[in-house]
């Protein structure tokens, strides 16, 4: 119930109630004010009957007494009049006339006990009072009823019974009850009108704020009360009006922040508030997650973060990390959580060619979830049970693609990705600068690690990676094996052909290393013309043959100049960490002797590394 109904029904009951109370007391005041006024009346009609009969008793006119009651009959209001005698007056003057006997029992108890009686009849629909007075004897006065009447002081003489008609004064006092409740009916409806315009405006604007704070609760702030008058409540509704005006535009300036911040709108059936509430925890997360990734040392720990923050706060278990190679080709980071995993839920054509991933290709989202089967190289049903959907997200690094995101869910779970998409978004975008650094990073360090012309790995690769090898070599109990490597006769290239031809040897002789070696093995342009090899989990023997094969290699091999092709040898030294000794850089030592030796005596050839030979250059020097 509103308030405006309460008041109405307050002042209704309270009209209703004063009514009824006035109603009781004018009919109770009004009964009193009859009974006394009726009573009075009696004593006095019966006042003057006594006084008459006196007079005519001593006038000797008491035969006509009749007479005096039938015209005292004619004042209004009368309707009875009579006079009896008491049995000591019956005694001394006889019984008197007809209508001077006693008629009833209130008379005989009057004339008994000389007690006055008023009572109000009902003569047929006709309320009546009546009132029977006792004439007592006394001897007061002069004439007094004593030298008349033979009886004693305070006997009975008679009574006189006496009827009033009160209809008139009925009819007066339902008048005036009558008028009494219209006017108090009239002022009542008066009041109420005027209470329900004072109070009318109070309720409606509180339905109305009630009806504005259920709306904002619900991220609503466009609903405004209607400002009804300019007293206080009109001043609440303006505050309120303010107030909402106030959320309403500073919520719609977060809203827009935090929709570019996102590149999501929140929809209109959303709860505007709770949505962009979402949203900006999530931004923060998301800048926090960017604030850790930052801190992490490689792309690999990023992707790790992120495939967990799939997992663990989006629920996501079935998703796809691709890279961009240099190569332009896609590289798997991982699936499903898995770094060794190959091509789950895309055609493994996307590894060669790189195009056939539409996300890679258009550089935009694909969104499989709301257009099936819009990329041909995505496998639905790589898991077997329910088909699969799919959401791609391109990772764009310095205007080209440099990862994929792809997201994958059963139909059934579709629409619950659906909704986390825009969240998942906030991450991916905060994501790409850092890997982007990361990867700027990474290629900047690979470079300085790298030999540039050959594109090997260069001494200062070497001293940073050496300390694994060699703690791995360890850890396993194998042998490393050292291979250094010298073109015999380098020099003359440069001073007969130049040394653009130079340069395009040792190229081609960078080449015929790699080739020649495991992808395991490590190849290092170590000087100028001087070449490291580095054979982990090897022996000497095994080392050897890989020296003779490149050795043969370079032999056989002609090498392009510009006006030709020449060919070149190469002379090899071989040790063997821990064999030789137990340090690498020793051990490195022992080879260069080796290869020493190996010019010395006639080049073009492979020595592995004997103890005699560092006696006997140490005892040449
Ligand atoms: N073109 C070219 N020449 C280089 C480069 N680095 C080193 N050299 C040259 O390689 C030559 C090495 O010559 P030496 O150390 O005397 O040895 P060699 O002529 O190969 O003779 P042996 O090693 O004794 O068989 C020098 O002339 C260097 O200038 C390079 O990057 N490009």
């Amino acid at each position: 119930m509103n308030l405006n109904r309460k008041v109405t029904l307050l002042f209704v009951a309270l009209a209703a109630s004063i009514l009824i109370a006035l109603v009781i007391i004018s009919l109770y005041a009004f009964r009193s004010f009859a009974l006394n006024s009726s009573t009075a009346h009696v004593k006095t009609a019966a006042e003057i009957v006594r006084v008459h009969l006196t007079e005519a008793m001593i006038n000797g006119t008491i035969n006509k007494r009749e007479q005096f009651l039938e015209r005292l009959m004619e004042v209004q209001g009368l309707s009875m009049a009579r006079v009896i005698r008491s049995p000591l007056v019956s005694q001394q003057f006889g019984e008197g006339l007809q209508r001077e006997m006693v008629a009833d029992r209130i008379e005989t108890q009057v004339l008994q006990d000389g007690q006055p009686r008023f009572s109000i009849i009902d003569e047929i629909g006709e309320p009546v009072f009546r009132g029977t007075i006792p004439y007592i004897a006394s001897s007061r006065g002069t004439p007094n009823c004593l030298q008349c009447h033979r009886v004693q002081e305070g006997d009975v003489l008679g009574a006189v019974t006496i009827e009033l008609l009160l209809s008139g004064l009925r009819k007066h006092a339902m008048t005036s009850v009558i008028g009494i409740m219209i006017t108090v009916a009239v002022f009542s409806l008066l009041a109420i009108t005027l209470a329900r315009r004072l109070v009318l405006p109070v309720g409606d604007t509180a339905t109305e704020i009630g009806e504005v704070v259920q709306r904002a609760l619900k991220g609503q702030f466009k609903a405004r009360v209607t400002q009804r008058t300019t007293d206080d409540v009109g001043m609440i509704a303006a505050h309120v009006n303010r107030l909402l005006e106030y959320l309403d535009h500073g919520l719609s300036s977060i809203v827009e922040r935090v929709a570019q911040l996102t590149g999501r709108m929140p929809s209109g059936i959303d709860n505007q508030l709770e949505t962009t509430i979402d949203m900006v925890n999530s931004l923060a997360d998301a800048a926090t997650f960017k604030i850790t990734i930052e801190e992490d040392e490689t792309k690999a720990e990023i992707y790790e973060r992120f495939g967990q923050l799939l997992t663990k706060r989006f629920g996501i278990c079935e998703y796809s990390l691709y890279e961009t190679r240099d190569t332009g080709h896609l590289q798997v980071i991982k699936i499903n959580g898995d770094e060794n995993q190959n091509c789950l839920w895309c055609n493994p054509q996307i590894l060669i060619r790189s195009e056939h991933c539409r996300a890679r290709r258009a550089g935009h989202v694909v969104d499989g979830l709301t257009q099936e089967h819009i990329c041909a190289a995505f496998v639905a049903d790589a898991q077997g049970g329910e088909v699969r959907q799919h959401y791609c997200v391109p990772i764009i690094q310095s205007g080209v693609v440099g990862a994929v995101v792809q997201l994958v869910t059963t139909q059934t779970i579709a629409p619950c990705l659906a909704l986390q998409v825009p969240y998942i978004l906030m991450f991916i975008r905060e994501m790409a600068p850092v890997l982007e650094a990361k990867r700027l990073t990474e290629t900047l360090r690979e470079s300085s690690l790298q030999d540039v012309m050959t594109g090997l790995h260069n001494r200062r690769f070497l001293e940073e990676y050496v300390e694994t090898l060699v703690a791995t070599a360890k850890r396993r109990h194998t042998v490393l094996a050292i291979l250094l490597l010298d073109l015999d006769y380098f020099k003359m290239v440069n001073d007969t052909h130049g040394h653009d031809a130079g340069d395009a040897v040792l190229k081609g002789v960078a080449e015929l290393l790699k080739q020649n070696v495991r992808s395991s093995d490590l190849v290092i342009r170590f000087g100028g013309e001087e070449f490291l090899i580095l054979l982990p989990d090897t022996n000497g023997e095994m080392a050897v043959k890989v020296a003779e094969k490149i050795r043969l290699a370079v032999e056989q091999y002609k090498f392009r100049i510009a006006g030709g092709e020449l060919k070149k040898t190469i002379s090899v030294g071989v040790a063997l960490f821990p064999e030789d000794s137990e340090t690498f850089w020793q051990t490195l030592k022992y080879a260069d002797v080796a290869l020493y030796r190996a010019k010395e005596t006639g080049r073009n050839r492979v020595l592995r590394f004997a103890p005699e030979m560092w006696h006997d250059e140490n005892d040449g020097y």
